[in-house]
């Protein structure tokens, strides 16, 4: 942690004029909208070594009613859905879950906009902090970033 992990439809492993994104592009924008939350103090919230983004298009899925009110209303009966989980040490502030929290958001809103305006999809983006009993880091990305 902080590990963010996306569930995506395939479906969006398309080009953006067919209604897809790129996803790779988005879990870079992502990992760069964390590192840049800042706290209370001004200092940056998630160490840069151990921000991490993953995404997996889901072999199986099932969406809302299948396709039938997209067809009726015109939009189509290929639903997306995109669900976004951000695991995080405990110990932060109610102040910098928000701000995390409304950070992905206008990223996500903003990567989204065409396909939120073309066709049927929902987006979720959720915080969890763990409850970890036991946390090993072992890591040579950490050293990059904080040298001795
Ligand atoms: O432990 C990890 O997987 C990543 C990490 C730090 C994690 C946090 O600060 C956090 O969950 O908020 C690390 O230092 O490698």
């Amino acid at each position: 942690m902080p590990h963010l992990v996306i569930l995506y439809t395939p479906n969006l492993d398309q080009p953006t004029d067919l209604g897809g994104l790129d996803m790779t592009a988005l879990c870079r924008a992502l990992c760069d909208a964390m590192l840049s939350v800042r706290d209370e103090s001004n200092r940056q919230v998630f160490p840069t070594g151990g921000t991490r983004v993953l995404a997996y298009p889901a072999s199986h899925f099932a969406l809302a009613d299948g396709g039938a009110a997209g067809e009726a209303a015109g939009k189509g009966s290929d639903y997306a859905f995109v669900y976004m989980n951000v695991r995080m040490a405990t110990g932060r502030s109610a102040s910098v879950h928000q701000r995390v929290g409304e950070a992905l958001k206008s990223c996500v809103q903003s990567r989204f906009a065409e396909q939120l305006a073309a066709r049927p999809i929902g987006i979720t983006v959720q915080i969890d902090e763990g409850h970890e009993v036991f946390d090993a880091k072992i890591s040579s990305l950490h050293p990059l970033f904080n040298p001795a």
